[in-house]
């Protein structure tokens, strides 16, 4: 099956200007999303990320390689068939309400659901945004912009969504509410891209993520990959306070503490001594850890 996403060898220059040199932003990037994968594209700020996006979604062209959609390179306007794109901060018309926006995004990519009113509303309800459908969106939060975005993208019923940042602009609530959406679009057969600085928000969703740092990809590894190498692990607890190594108050009288995988037990031990109820016991798969991590032993 033609994959969803080829990238090989993939550069971007940005040319110099009068107040900065030119800058080798992406170094060579070479991966694969297959057709029905979610992949997470992971790096910290000035990585890469959306460079690669602007690239994938024909916002901007590469200095030097190859990116194709479902086999047809990202110079063709074809490629973006059946594409759903979320940027990071996306600029809607702010004199449109969220249902024109989607009812457009319907006309633009000539999807005709049999009742399209229905379906339009269908997910701007998913995306909890029915009692806004019909206010212009002048004036709406980064969150609730980028769920217009995401139910725009949606709509459409596309094959590949690419998604830079989704969940930044989202509560803990909002975020989990994606998470489920994309996880059913998932389920479903629908591939993904989507970015993050945080590897947890999209550690549920992933079926690999690709590790960039510096322009360069370091890595690509599945969850269970990252989990068994990462060698430390978060405890969190309620009780009352105590000298422990690392321990960090939470508020309303919780704890946690990262330890070193062998120490588990012993600091179990010693947190049930002082009294202490374990709330979990977790990898701490924080973006740092596993990509340190990944990054020395690449
Ligand atoms: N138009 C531009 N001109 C010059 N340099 C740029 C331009 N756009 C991005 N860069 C630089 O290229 C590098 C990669 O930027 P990019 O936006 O792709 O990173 P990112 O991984 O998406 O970061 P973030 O998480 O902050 O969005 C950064 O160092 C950035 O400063």
């Amino acid at each position: 099956m033609t994959a969803a996403i080829s990238i090989t060898d993939l550069k971007k220059t940005y040319s110099r200007t009068w107040a900065s040199p030119s800058f080798e932003a992406l170094k060579g990037v070479t991966l694969t999303v297959e057709a029905g994968e979610t992949f997470g594209f992971i790096g910290p700020n000035g990585a890469g990320k959306s460079t690669t996006i602007k690239i994938l979604t024909g916002v901007m062209s590469p200095s030097g390689g190859v990116a194709r959609l479902f086999g047809v390179d990202v110079g063709a306007p074809e490629s973006r068939r059946g594409l759903g794109y979320v940027p990071e901060n996306p600029s809607l018309p702010d004199y449109l309400t969220p249902f024109e926006i989607l009812s457009m995004g319907l006309e633009l990519h000539r999807h005709k659901p049999a009742d399209a009113r229905a379906h339009c509303m269908k997910w701007l309800d998913r995306l909890g945004l029915a009692d806004v459908a019909n206010k212009v969106v002048r004036g709406f939060s980064k969150g609730m912009a980028q769920r217009t975005a995401l139910a725009h993208a949606l709509a459409v019923e596309p094959r590949l969504l690419i998604l830079d940042e989704p969940l930044s602009g989202l509560d803990p609530i909002g975020r989990r509410e994606v998470v489920d959406i994309l996880s059913e679009y998932r389920q479903q057969g629908g591939s993904i891209f989507l970015t993050s600085h945080v590897l947890h928000d999209v550690e549920r969703l992933a079926d690999r993520f690709g590790l960039i740092h510096k322009g360069e990809l370091r890595a690509v590894r599945t969850p269970g990959e990252l989990v068994g190498e990462d060698e430390r692990v978060l405890v969190r607890t309620e009780g009352p306070a105590l000298a422990l190594d690392g321990l960090q108050a939470e508020p309303g009288g919780r704890w946690t503490v990262e330890i070193a995988r062998p120490a588990l037990w012993e600091t179990l031990r010693t947190l049930e001594a002082a009294g202490h109820t374990l709330i979990e016991v977790k990898p701490a798969l924080s973006l740092e850890a596993a990509f340190l991590h990944v990054v020395k032993g690449a």
